[in-house]
């Protein structure tokens, strides 16, 4: 086994035995990838990227990944969209004792990549072609779960449910609130946020989306930005790795009422024969509350 440092790269480096069959060095580097020889190739991991996270299974390493389909490096176990598969990389460490050096080292980088642990997953029934119940269980579940994050479930029972939701719930409980939904969901999460006392520190919390609406507007222009198609296991993907931008919310003030808006405002200007006034009306505002 050999110390941490004791090569120019290396984190940890270790004689394994990968996937039941080859024994080989595996080391991690402190770049963030796992590299091993299987023989034939130098294969690689990098851990942003790939590694969902890991479990201990006796006296084997499961480190669940996500790689194209093009590319992998043993048995496939999930299933398939956008080129992307799940898959373990199973690893067995020779000395038994480095079982628990390989998982801090693990566990010390992937935790240095600041991904949410504690999630709040809204899920309505009711938006789009009503899939995000099937969405939930195909694609998010397996992946949050491959992540080894807690996941907090709430199926949205009626219009406004997730609004009244987050506008009392204890917030420090959670690393992030994901809908997965169409945009409706999303505006009412905002709004929910911002009508709290505690607003200015609430608006803070890390909102994800999952596309399953109508139109996904939000995702859709979030996904395309980072250069990724829009799928459920892309914008999964996204909220576990934590990436993370700021948006800014518009505020309408109509009368009294107060509207908050993150995707689109539309409005007319009507006139009122009975008044002989111009009236400025908001015709449209499918996103906001
Ligand atoms: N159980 C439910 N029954 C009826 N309506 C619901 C329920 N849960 C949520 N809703 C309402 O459904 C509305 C639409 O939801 P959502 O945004 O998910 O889908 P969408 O409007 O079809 O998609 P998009 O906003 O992308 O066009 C929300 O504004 C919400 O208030």
């Amino acid at each position: 086994m050999d110390e941490p440092g004791s090569s120019p790269q290396s984190v940890f480096s270790d004689r394994v035995k990968i996937n039941g069959a080859v024994t080989t060095q595996l080391t991690l580097t402190s770049e963030g990838k796992l590299r091993w020889n299987d023989g034939e190739d130098q294969r690689c991991l990098v851990l942003e990227k790939q590694v969902l996270g890991f479990v201990v299974e006796g006296t084997k390493v499961v480190v669940k990944t996500v790689v194209h389909s093009e590319g992998g490096c043993c048995g496939c176990i999930g299933s398939r969209e956008a080129g992307l598969v799940r898959k373990d990389f199973v690893f067995e460490p020779v000395h038994g004792d480095s079982l628990n050096f390989w998982c801090q080292h693990l566990r010390d980088h992937l935790d240095s990549f600041g991904r949410p642990k504690r999630l709040l997953v809204f899920v309505n029934p009711y938006g789009g072609k009503r899939i995000a119940p099937k969405v939930y269980l195909d694609y998010v579940k397996p992946l949050l779960e491959d992540a080894g994050v807690q996941i907090t479930l709430q199926e949205t029972m009626h219009r406004h449910h997730a609004k009244e939701v987050v506008s009392s719930m204890e917030l420090s409980i959670y690393d992030g609130i994901v809908c997965v939904s169409g945009d409706g969901i999303l505006v009412e999460v905002v709004n929910g946020l911002l009508e709290r006392q505690d607003w200015s520190d609430a608006i803070k919390m890390p909102l994800g989306m999952i596309p399953a609406g109508t139109s996904n507007g939000m995702v859709k222009s979030l996904l395309d930005a980072a250069g990724e198609p829009c799928s459920p296991a892309n914008a999964a993907l996204a909220v576990i790795r934590g990436h993370r931008c700021s948006l800014d919310v518009a505020t309408i003030l109509q009368g009294e009422t107060k509207y908050y808006s993150v995707l689109m405002l539309a409005w007319g200007i009507l006139s009122d024969p009975a008044s002989q006034q111009i009236q400025i009306v908001k015709i449209q505002s499918s996103h906001n509350c």
